[in-house]
């Protein structure tokens, strides 16, 4: 019984303490844990955000995913199908406002209503200097990383009200230690920081929180450019605590836990998610 009872006064240890659950032999059933509750992920069909998607599931929500194209929503869903979980999905190419319409509509096939909205999808990072980067370009990564989880949320308020539900933003420890590299990326994620503040702000009469998930060094396809690069990674290990890289895994429990009645009473946070503390 002890991981209960640590899962029940210290949320924060929620992942290891369920994780040791699993293993033991006497198991305790966690999932039912988000029963009855509907989660939308952007960009879910890979990496941070498909791991996510599988852990909100496994833990009892019902999912939606979704992401750019049809045949990666498609695999995304039969794979977690194939496990047993309850998902669906539709393309959202998060910018276009059709496209967030059809991923509301999708999201209240189910129930009617949604709980959670994790806004996770973004783009690529290496664009170089800040000064050097084009009208074009600036526009593209606010609007996709800062711009459209808050128009995403603006449509699905109306059916998210009276449901106690959760916000996730994903920002990054580019928010918190800026790479040269990363420019105006840096500046986005930095900016979501301030974005999770405000709307938790905003929405916190209506009982809905909002925090953010601050991933370190994961081992993404979208990260690659970065840890496959030795000076870079060189560099960016040098704050390591712990001694790898990240897996997506390490950032969906606390997700899951962000969403739970655990964290009823926790609003406006930046949890980071890194292997390491930046105060330290
Ligand atoms: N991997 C890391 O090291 C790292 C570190 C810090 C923050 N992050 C953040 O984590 C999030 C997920 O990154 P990841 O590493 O899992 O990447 P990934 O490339 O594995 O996944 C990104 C997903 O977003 C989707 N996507 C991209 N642009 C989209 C758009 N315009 N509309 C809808 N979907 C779109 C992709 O199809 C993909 O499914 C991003 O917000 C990223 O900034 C990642």
């Amino acid at each position: 019984m002890l991981p209960a009872v640590i899962w029940g006064h210290w949320g924060l240890f929620y992942t290891s303490a369920r994780h040791s659950v699993r293993m033991s032999s006497t198991r305790v059933d966690w999932k039912g844990m988000l029963a009855n509750r509907v989660a939308v992920v952007t960009g879910s069909t890979s990496g941070i955000g498909f791991s996510v998607a599988r852990r909100l599931a496994q833990d009892g929500a019902h999912v939606v995913i979704s992401s750019r194209k049809q045949q990666n929503v498609d695999r995304a869903v039969g794979e977690l199908r194939g496990e047993g979980l309850s998902v669906t999905g539709t393309v959202c190419h998060v910018e276009k406002t059709e496209d967030r319409e059809r991923l509301v509509a999708k999201a209240l096939e189910h129930c009617g209503a949604v709980d959670f909205l994790v806004c996770n999808a973004a783009v690529n990072p290496l664009v170089g200097s800040t000064l050097g980067t084009s009208e074009q370009i600036w526009d593209k990564i606010l609007s996709v990383n800062l711009k459209s989880p808050a128009l995403l949320l603006s449509q699905l308020l109306p059916y998210m009200e009276k449901r106690r539900g959760a916000v996730i933003l994903v920002s990054s420890i580019a928010a918190y230690i800026p790479k040269v590299e990363l420019g105006v990326y840096n500046i986005s994620k930095t900016a979501l920081l301030g974005l999770t503040r405000t709307l938790a702000l905003e929405l916190a009469p209506k009982d809905i929180r909002v925090n953010c998930l601050v991933p370190g060094m994961i081992k993404t396809d979208f990260s690659k450019v970065l840890h496959a690069n030795e000076a870079f990674w060189n560099s960016f290990s040098e704050h390591h605590q712990l001694q790898r890289i990240g897996k997506p895994e390490d950032c969906a429990g606390i997700v899951s836990f962000l969403c739970s009645p655990d964290a009823s009473y926790i609003t406006g946070e930046n949890i980071v998610v890194a292997g390491f503390s930046s105060r330290l």
